[in-house]
């Protein structure tokens, strides 16, 4: 942020006009003199990419390198203004099944606002405050009393990650919203789909205390730099309630898109963040188990390894390193040509041996074990398990000549047979395979909730109706997808 002091006042540091605007013609946050007859703010969009971890996982969060990047499946949240006379918060998270309202007056402001414990949005949070979160608690332990006790669980991370930054960000007198949340990424797959939602509530929760400015084309690039790690440190918050330990790295690269290499040492310190400017396009195959993992429950089994087995399981982890180390000194030098035998068999036996050792942490599932077992007979390219495992996703990179593998029959190199047939395997025994670009933009936004369709198609307002209407995934992404390259989609480019 580059103009306003980080008082109270218009926090984003936004101008008058600016801040007006996006509060429909209104103030909100300090001042609380609104008259009601004015109009009330058009609903606005977020949405944030999931991502890969394409060398690290696990060793990240012990404090060693991770290599990731932004794939093109992403979270998208509405936010629809309610009038103030409504006094309520709503989520529609629909992809869960949740769909919960709490009266803005009955939640615990006292805590949140008490001045031993309040932060402000731009303070350098790294970890949750316990009082708060049992101040907390009560309202959302009675959620969803009709859902079993898993899809509880489900709803009440959820649930903790909105009403923590909500009661961190906001006030009593916060304007009363509908929040309607859909993803086109599998959930608990490994695609960081948790660290996609907290991108979007996190995003969604400072535009609206005014604590960001832009995205706006001739913004500093210093000032694009601030207003995403602002984003990113408050979605790290978020994700720390849903996993208890996270790394980082999954809101990083959510937040901030494209490809980075990744290391957080010092918790109480921001991570160390590499761009990986030009990050080869590498022809991976995207397979997911669909056996359902609990990231939480995969990394406590490697922080259990360590404490039990501590010099072996340093190792491992250190080994883990110099492999992406490694991976990251291939891919930027000179040398490294995505299209080149060599190149690709280099960075396939890297990864190759980092699932070996992922496996050894404990972290596989026989389901991942079996998609490897069927790759490696095609003989097709080199895998590796992606993000916590114990189920969910594996990537393979694709050896040369068994491209095209979005089996894209317009494209001038067909499909090998035998990617065609793995795929055909892949299929029956109940693997799901993904399609996605890696690298792609970070956090964008949609203000107004307006798309202009391409070739002067006319503008199509985004309403609630028609955002929960979208027929699944596809219908999420043709009706508002980044990457079905709708008009109107801003983001912050540093
Ligand atoms: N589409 C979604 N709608 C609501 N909450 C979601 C969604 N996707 C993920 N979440 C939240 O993230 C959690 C899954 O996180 P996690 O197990 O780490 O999976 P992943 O590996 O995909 O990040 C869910 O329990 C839920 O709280
Ligand atoms: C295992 C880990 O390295 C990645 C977890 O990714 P995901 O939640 O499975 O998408 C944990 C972390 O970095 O916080």
């Amino acid at each position: 942020m580059s103009t306003s002091s980080e008082g109270d006042a218009d926090a984003g540091g936004r101008t008058e006009s600016q801040a007006n605007s996006m509060n429909g013609k209104m103030h909100t946050g300090a001042s609380h003199s609104r008259k009601e007859s004015l109009p009330l703010a058009p609903p606005f969009m977020v949405s944030a990419p999931g991502k890969v971890i394409v060398f690290g996982e696990h060793a990240v969060v012990h404090g060693k390198a991770a290599m990731a990047a932004a794939i093109s499946l992403r979270s998208y949240l509405l936010v629809t203004t309610l009038s103030k006379s409504r006094r309520t918060i709503t989520l529609r998270f629909s992809d869960i099944s949740l769909d919960h309202t709490w009266n803005i007056d009955d939640l615990p402001w006292a805590a949140f606002s008490h001045p031993a414990r309040r932060k402000r949005y731009y303070d350098l949070v790294t970890k949750l405050d316990p009082e708060l979160v049992a101040a907390m608690q009560p309202h959302v332990s009675d959620m969803s009393p009709q859902a079993s006790s898993s899809e509880r669980k489900i709803h009440q991370a959820a649930a903790s990650t909105f009403l923590y930054l909500f009661l961190s960000l906001g006030s009593q007198h916060s304007q009363p919203c509908i929040y309607t949340l859909r993803s086109t990424i599998p959930i608990g797959a490994g695609l960081g789909s948790s660290a996609s939602t907290t991108v979007c509530i996190s995003t969604a929760l400072l535009l609206q205390c005014r604590a960001l400015s832009g995205p706006h084309p001739d913004q500093q690039s210093e000032e694009a730099e601030k207003q995403l790690e602002r984003i990113n440190r408050w979605a790290f918050v978020g994700e720390l309630l849903i996993h208890g330990n996270p790394s980082g790295v999954d809101n990083t690269v959510s937040t901030g898109g494209k490809a980075v290499l990744f290391k957080r040492v010092d918790y109480s310190q921001p991570p160390l963040v590499k761009p990986l400017r030009d990050f080869p396009e590498l022809p991976l195959l995207l397979v997911d188990t669909r056996q359902a993992k609990s990231t939480a429950a995969e990394v406590a089994k490697v922080a259990h390894l360590k404490k039990t087995h501590s010099g072996v399981t340093d190792h491992i982890l250190n080994a883990i390193d110099q492999i992406t180390e490694s991976a990251h000194a291939l891919i930027t030098s000179d040398d490294f040509d995505p299209d080149s035998p060599t190149s690709l068999q280099h960075l396939g036996e890297l990864m190759t041996v980092n699932h070996g050792l992922l496996s050894s942490l404990g972290v596989s599932h026989p389901k991942l074990e079996r998609l490897r077992y069927l790759v490696d007979r095609a003989d097709v390219g080199w895998t590796k398990l992606t993000g916590a495992g114990g189920g969910g996703c594996a990537i393979t990179l694709l050896k040369p000549n068994t491209s095209n593998m979005n089996g894209d029959s317009t494209s001038s190199q067909p499909q090998s047979s035998a990617l065609k047939a793995l795929e055909q395997v892949l299929e029956a025994e109940g693997y799901k395979k993904y399609e996605t670009t890696l690298g792609g933009d970070g956090v964008g936004i949609l203000w107004p909730a307006v798309l202009r369709g391409g070739n002067g198609e006319a503008a199509e307002e985004i309403d609630q109706e028609k955002f929960l209407g979208a027929d699944g995934r596809e219908g999420v992404e043709a009706l508002v997808g980044v990457a079905a390259g709708g008009e109107g989609w801003k983001f912050w480019r540093p």
